[in-house]
């Protein structure tokens, strides 16, 4: 009989993975793990959403405005609920940061656990209605000692995070997690209903060969990269290594360049200076992610892990991917 994909007895689900991983943090016993596996439930339940939009009127806008002032899609809405009752029935959380909510979620006694979840429920909105990959990011912090959840637990350190991931509805349904002791990616199986081990250990190469940029007009960013960039050849053939692509959406560009390698930014700009992705549940989640697989994470000027937020909602420029090239972007901004 053919060895079909299924036939292997020794399929590593996410859940037996991350109990059964011996380079997990200790953190991830327990707890943790039960945490993941109700975020990994939740990403099944969205990627079923996300699959059938178009089919059953879900594409579109749901007339509503997000803190952030922007339209909210009827998919942002229905997510960010499907993360909040599965976060809160979980019995594992104490406080939820989602981007589409002004305030965090304070979880009621009886139901509260030791963390606090931070999330983007659906990233990537803006390509939705056209089939486009989008995603669910989110950032694991424990709450601070003696706490029972209270708006710092949210305002820690992007380095204080436990764990962190994205699920990417794509082609396939990708999930991406860490919890401190390196990067693994499940896909789902969907006759199984099952998140698979199929990327152990992601490494990211020292050097990429794409460079994916909003193109924001910061004078750190855009002129001088695009323009060094450009002037690489290869000495072979006089050909050009470096190639642009842009999918825009985060979870989507920050896969490919975990995969692949190379450098994803968006810089701030004269309108923005921070820049559009927020920190606690796009800039922290990514920074740890990359920082486990061997990459680098910047806001051109200073690691972003090490930045203590101010506010739940706010915003960071982001570079991350291969040493070489972020370390590209380093030299300019030191040198601009
Ligand atoms: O459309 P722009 O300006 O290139 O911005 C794209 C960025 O905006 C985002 O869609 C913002 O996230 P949301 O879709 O969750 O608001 C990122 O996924 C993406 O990287
Ligand atoms: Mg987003
Ligand atoms: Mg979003």
């Amino acid at each position: 009989m053919s060895e079909g994909p299924n036939s292997n007895t020794n399929l590593q689900t996410v859940s037996r993975h991350i109990l059964e991983d011996q380079h997990n943090s200790p953190e991830a016993s327990g707890d943790l793990s039960l945490l993941l596996t109700s975020v990994t439930l939740t990403s099944k339940f969205i990627a079923n959403n996300v699959r059938k939009a178009r089919l059953i009127n879900l594409v579109g806008l749901a007339g509503e405005t997000n803190v952030q002032g922007e339209d909210q899609k009827k998919l942002d809405v229905l997510s960010n609920e499907i993360m909040i009752n599965s976060l809160r029935a979980s019995g594992k959380t104490a406080v939820l940061v989602s981007e589409e909510l002004d305030d965090p979620v304070f979880i009621e006694d009886g139901k509260r656990g030791k963390y606090c979840v931070t999330f983007d429920p659906l990233d990537g909105s803006s390509n939705i209605d056209a089939g486009v990959n989008v995603g669910t990011i989110f950032g694991i912090y424990k709450v601070r000692d003696g706490s029972k959840g209270d708006i710092e637990d949210a305002l820690q350190r992007g380095s204080d995070m436990v764990a962190a991931g994205y699920t990417m509805y794509g082609a396939s349904t990708n999930l991406v997690i860490t919890t401190g002791s390196g990067v693994n990616g499940y896909t789902l199986d969907p006759a199984l209903g099952e998140f698979i081990l199929t990327h152990e250990n992601i490494t990211l190469p020292e050097k990429g060969s794409i460079y994916s940029f909003n193109e924001g007009n910061s004078k750190f960013f855009h002129e001088p990269v695009n323009k060094y960039l450009d002037s690489i050849k290869n000495p072979a053939d006089g050909s050009k290594p470096y190639s642009a692509r842009y999918i825009g959406s985060m979870v989507a560009d920050v896969h490919r360049t975990l995969l692949y390698g190379g450098i994803f930014g968006y810089p701030g700009d004269k309108k923005t200076k921070d820049g559009k992705l927020r920190i606690l549940y796009e800039g922290f989640p990514m920074a740890m992610l990359i920082e486990q697989a061997g990459g680098i994470a910047t806001t051109g000027t200073q690691r972003i892990l090490d930045i203590k937020p101010t506010s739940i909602h706010e915003r960071v420029p982001v570079f991350l991917g291969s040493k070489h090239e972020v370390n590209q972007v380093i030299d300019f901004h030191r040198n601009a």
